[in-house]
Order: C-alpha cells, then structure tokens, then sequence
C-alpha cells in the first residue's frame, strides 16, 4: 500500500528527459506482449532488472534484443507507447522526452500521431543506434528531419546510443553534423564505458545539447581534464536514465536522489523547468 510519501512523491511534478521507450516497459504491458507472443518462449525475468539486481552493461543490451522481439508490429509499438506515456503520466510527468530507435519508417509515423493525444506535453526524440553504423545513421538523421519540419514541434532532436563498445563515433560524425546544422537538438551517449577518450573528445566538438550518462568523463575513472573541461566550459547537461521501469521505479529513484540532494532545490529546478516549458 502506498504511503503518505509515496504519494507526494508521485503526485510532485517531473519532468522526465531521458526515457528509451523500449527500456520503460512496465511489468503489465510485458505480461500483456509475452503472452501474444507465446512462441517465443520468453520468461519475465529475461526482460527486466529487478530492484535490487545488477546486470552488466553487456547483459542490459542483451534484454533490449529480447524486448524488441516482443516490440516488432506497429501494434505493439503503438500500446507500449500509449501505456509508457499513460504511466509517466500517472507517476507526476509533466513533460517526458522520449527516445526510441526507428526500425522501419512507419513505426516513427505512428509515435508521431500517438504523441498528440495523450495529455503529458511530450517531446520525441529520433534515436539513431550506433551498432547499425553510418548509412543507418544518414538515413534515420532524413527522417527526423522530415519529422521536425512536420510533426508540429513534437520531434526535437536525435539521440544517439546503442551499445558503446561497439563501433566509433567518428564515423557517425557527419550524420551528426547534418543533424545539428539542420536544427535538430542532439542527446548524444558518450563516455559510458571507460577508455572512449578519443571519441569523447570528437563528440564534445559538435557540441551535443545534451549528454546520456558520461559516466567515464572524469580523469578518475578513465577520462580526462579536458574533457571535463569541454563538458563545463559548454555548459553540456548530462542526463542519466534508468533504463528499466518497474512500475513505481520512479518513484524509488525519487527517493534515493532526494535522500541525497536538497529537496528544496530540486523542487524549485523541477517548478522553474515547468515554467519555461509551459509559459
Ligand atoms: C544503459 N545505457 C544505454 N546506453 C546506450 N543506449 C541505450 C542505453 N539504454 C538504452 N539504450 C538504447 O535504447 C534502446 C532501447 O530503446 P528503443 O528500442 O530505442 O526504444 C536500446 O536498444 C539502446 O539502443
């Protein structure tokens, strides 16, 4: 049962600015795609990380290719999406950006026309996958393109993530240059492992709006002064996601981080953030 803290927790507005659409599929709308898709022989624990369990990164990525079997039809893209932006708004969301990778062109159609109708003001962003590499890059960079010219300022930007060990970044950079130069807001996932100085290096250049995790920056675990510097000197926010959403994750995670920052001043950032958003 939830307690009276749980729900100011839940009832406190959020904003959510790094959710990956397949990494925030409840335990319900899980249960609901295995059991359509019973051939597959997938069990819930191959599809989560239970509160409390820790994966390597490895075995994170491994889950995502598990989930995108289950998430492979318009259908299903269409009620994870629904369910996902219904949850975050039932969890307090006020604003949420959304990342998801495109796997053929109508599934992006489809979070485009799905954005508009639920009320949580909601922003997308087109997620280019790493491992798929630069010809993949180019062409999702042309359809987020069309998407920020026609889907009414719901596309905003391009993320780019998949795997970091595998591939470099600096064959990805004129997807990301193009991005840039044509108006799209760029969430950029670098440093998460360690030893990627040189990438970081290159993708720190562009500069990105925003960084996903950059866990490795620090010349204390890997990285390096200068990159530290460049984050800094840009003012680059870094945003960390909790990629598997357990229902009330949120909320548990709101806990650990008030536990650990001044909850005024969090209060007042989050109020400060609704503001610009909705004025
Ligand atoms: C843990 N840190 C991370 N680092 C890099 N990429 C990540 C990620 N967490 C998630 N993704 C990216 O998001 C995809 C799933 O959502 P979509 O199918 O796009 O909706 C993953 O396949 C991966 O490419």
């Amino acid at each position: 049962m939830d307690t009276e803290a749980d729900l100011f927790y839940r009832q406190l507005p959020k904003v959510e600015l790094h959710a990956h659409l397949n990494g925030s599929v409840s335990f319900e709308t899980m249960e609901t795609l295995i059991k359509r898709k019973p051939h597959l022989n997938i069990e819930h624990s191959m599809t989560a990380i239970r509160r409390g369990q820790r994966r390597s990164l490895d075995e994170c990525f491994q889950v995502f290719k598990v989930i995108h079997q289950l998430v492979d039809s318009e259908e299903d893209i269409l009620m994870v999406a629904k369910a996902v932006i219904q949850e975050f708004a039932a969890d307090g969301v006020k604003y949420l950006e959304l990342r998801s990778t495109p796997r053929e062109v109508t599934e992006t159609a489809h979070f485009c026309f799905l954005l508009t109708f639920i009320f949580v003001t909601k922003r997308f962003l087109v997620a280019v996958d790493r491992r798929h590499g630069p010809v993949v890059a180019m062409e999702t960079v042309k359809l987020a393109e069309d998407f920020l010219l026609s889907s009414d300022g719901v596309v905003v930007g391009l993320d780019l993530s998949g795997d970091p060990t595998v591939g470099h970044g600096k064959d990805l950079l004129s997807a990301l240059e193009k991005s840039k130069n044509c108006g799209l807001k760029l969430a950029l996932h670098l440093s998460e492992v360690p030893s990627r100085r040189d990438e970081s290096e290159l993708l720190l250049n562009l500069p990105p709006d925003r960084i996903g995790h950059g866990t490795f920056l620090h010349p204390e675990v890997g990285g390096s002064d200068s990159l530290v510097d460049k984050v800094c000197k840009q003012n680059i926010p870094i945003g960390k996601s909790f990629p598997f959403h357990p229902p009330n994750s949120k909320i548990t995670y709101l806990k650990y981080f008030f536990k650990h920052l001044n909850i005024f001043f969090y209060i007042l950032l989050t109020i400060l953030f609704l503001i610009s958003v909705l004025s």
